[in-house]
């Protein structure tokens, strides 16, 4: 089977008039390659050549500065601090500024790095976060349209927070050879765009579970829904696995800015649920790490992930589960299937303690959480997955990758039932 190419859709901003028929058109691309794919690279001529040039020497500048200073970035939110090189993802390395569309923002993490400033750093941050903010409202503005969610829209941009991410890849050694760059993963954000200098890693899998390269282009710009997104619109919207494998000789250096929705509880709109579609998750905080422990506690397996077409890289052990973030230490291995969800009145029964024998679990944990783990109060584990480390992953049978799951209400230790879908007023 060929896989099938991401659907590259042009984001010039003179064809982006509101509500022009090119708009018109644009929108519906977008909007069918986020149902299908969710993902597709916008060619975006917000960020000129200059502001390339200068966001990726500002990478190199900060991953160049020693250790000690980088692990200084820390953060009271998960996912948000430095990650330095772990067993798991030996390549991979990156540090992020929270807040990135703000002068506040920029500023304390340049201080940070830099207590006597780097003005060019700082300049070319706030003004690289801004163009691919404002990417991020286009696209929006489309699903809104899209959607007839104008109101809810505007709100949650109202709401939305820019965390850019620089990240760095090494070349695999060269006899020892592993190319995993970035374990397959869904993230956590509500949209990621990505950004890369133009060398490839980057592999999204499909609802089919073929991985696509992204092949990278002058000017692309990848926009990814995050697990919160599919949340949100009650799984319209699909958020993709993807993971990084590094080939040929040259080092990585991509982007990601990742939105975030703050001081706002995520919910789906009212229009997005009706009788064929029954709310499958249930209010919650983006930012409160326990719900978000809590739903990725209760895991849900896409139908499709428990198929295995995967073209494995020979090095990568063939059969995973993975968590991005990683989960909580999971209270049981749950099996729902979200998209096959009974309406929310109904009680659903899990499978565990009494997991399927031929999908065994193993976890991964990303390095960007690994400075989390120890967040005060993780819940007991009552099942601790087991955590492998790489290069010395043992097979398993299976390949599963995990979304954000449909919070459903804990009733009993076997019993879920969706939360009732919130009150009109
Ligand atoms: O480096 C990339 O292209 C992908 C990074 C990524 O998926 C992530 O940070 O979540
Ligand atoms: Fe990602």
């Amino acid at each position: 089977m060929t896989p099938p190419k991401l659907s590259v859709i042009d984001f010039s901003l003179k064809n982006l008039i509101p509500n022009s028929s090119s708009w018109n058109t644009t929108c519906s691309e977008a909007m069918h390659a986020l149902e299908e794919h969710g993902v597709f690279i916008a060619t975006y001529d917000g960020v000129s050549q200059e502001l390339d040039d200068a966001i990726f020497l500002a990478s190199r500048d900060v991953f160049d500065l020693p250790t000690k200073v980088k692990v200084l970035s820390t953060s009271d939110t998960p996912y948000h601090a430095y990650s330095g090189k772990t067993p798991i993802m030996p390549l991979y390395e990156s540090i992020g500024i929270e807040n990135a569309t703000t002068t506040e923002g920029v500023e304390f993490f340049t201080k940070l790095m830099w207590p006597s400033g780097n003005e060019n750093f700082g300049k070319s941050t706030l003004m690289f976060s801004k163009a691919v903010a404002e990417l991020y409202q286009i696209v929006m503005r489309m699903v809104a349209k899209s959607y007839g969610i104008k109101e809810q829209c505007e709100t949650l941009l109202g709401s939305s927070v820019q965390n850019l991410r620089f990240m760095k890849y090494l070349c695999p050694e060269e006899d020892e050879g592993n190319p995993l760059g970035m374990l397959p993963h869904t993230d956590i954000s509500f949209m990621t765009i990505l950004h890369d200098k133009q060398v490839k890693g980057l592999q999204i899998k499909t609802k089919e579970g073929q991985w696509i390269e992204v092949d990278p282009l002058p000017s692309s710009f990848i926009v990814m829904a995050g697990d919160v997104c599919m949340a949100w619109s009650n799984g319209r919207i699909h958020a993709p696995c993807h993971r990084v494998i590094m080939q040929g000789n040259q080092e990585r250096y991509s982007l990601g800015q990742f939105t975030f929705i703050r001081g706002l509880d995520i919910q789906i709109p009212q229009k997005l649920i009706d009788e064929d579609h029954p709310p499958q998750f249930k209010d919650f905080d983006h930012y409160n790490y326990n719900q978000l422990k809590n739903l990725l506690t209760n895991i849900t397996h896409h139908p499709t992930n428990t198929t295995h077409h995967h073209l494995h890289h020979p090095s990568l052990p063939p059969t995973t589960t993975h968590h991005y973030p990683p989960p909580p230490p999971l209270i049981t291995t749950t099996r729902l299937h979200h998209r096959s969800l009974p309406p929310a009145t109904t009680t659903l029964t899990h499978h565990s303690p009494k997991p399927p024998p031929a999908t065994p679990i193993t976890t991964y944990h990303h390095p960007t959480i690994t400075t989390h783990l120890n967040h005060p109060s993780p819940p007991p584990a009552t099942t601790t997955p087991t955590h492998h480390h790489h290069p010395s992953l043992p097979p398993t049978n299976t390949t599963t990758h995990h979304h954000l799951p449909p919070p459903l209400t804990k009733t009993t230790t076997h019993h879920y039932h969706h939360h009732p879908p919130p009150a009109t007023t």
